[in-house]
């Protein structure tokens, strides 16, 4: 049996919701975490399968992704970002976050960006819809699923140290690491 040191962490929301600023500020804090954004090690190792003209959005391989992230989740440590969290097996994840944001300040993120409107529209629905949240409760623990809203600065900066202290929190729990076996 391997155990982790360290919790595996997901970051996950909406597009533009501010997943990959919270990623990348609490491992700027926190440099003994890797930031794993998803769509950017997909594409660096080889993980893309075609592109989704519909979605206007790239098809990731995830039996090729997830081997690859296999043996990094078991040594813990890893906060992973992406808009899709189910795919990663529960028996890996400590904590899921995810990043909520206002539909006006998402739409005018998404505008900015350039996007078409119908993926504006599509991304704004689904954060309305609270899809990414339901998701991550359908599929991991209720008690590891923390819903946390940031339009801005002050709320990101609150987010991120709630999510450093609990790590500390987690470390004094657990001195000796978690399985990474499901119980
Ligand atoms: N709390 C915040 N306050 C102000 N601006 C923010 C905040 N969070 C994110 N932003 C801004 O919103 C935009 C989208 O943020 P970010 O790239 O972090 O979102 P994302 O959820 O990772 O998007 P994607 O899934 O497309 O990668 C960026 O321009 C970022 O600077």
């Amino acid at each position: 049996m391997t155990f982790r040191k360290l919790p595996n962490i997901i970051i996950t929301g909406t597009p533009g919701s501010g997943k990959t600023s919270h990623a990348e500020e609490f491992a700027s804090q926190n440099p003994e975490f890797d930031h794993i954004n998803v769509s950017e090690f997909a594409k660096a190792n080889d993980c893309l399968e075609g592109y989704d003209e519909e979605r206007d959005t790239s098809i990731v391989n995830e039996d090729r992704l997830l081997d690859l992230l296999e043996p990094m989740a078991e040594k813990g440590g890893l906060v992973i970002d992406w808009h899709c969290c189910e795919i990663f097996p529960e028996r890996w994840i400590d904590l899921v976050v995810v990043v909520r944001c206002n539909n006006t300040i998402l739409y005018d993120r998404l505008e900015k960006r350039g996007y078409k409107q119908s993926k504006i529209t599509e991304n704004v629905e689904c954060e309305i819809m609270q899809v990414l949240l339901s998701e991550a409760m359908d599929n991991y623990d209720q008690n590891i699923v923390v819903e946390l809203q940031s339009e801005d600065l002050d709320s990101l900066d609150a987010n991120v140290s709630r999510i450093s202290q609990w790590v500390e929190m987690w470390k004094e729990n657990n001195p000796d690491g978690v399985s990474n076996e499901l119980e």
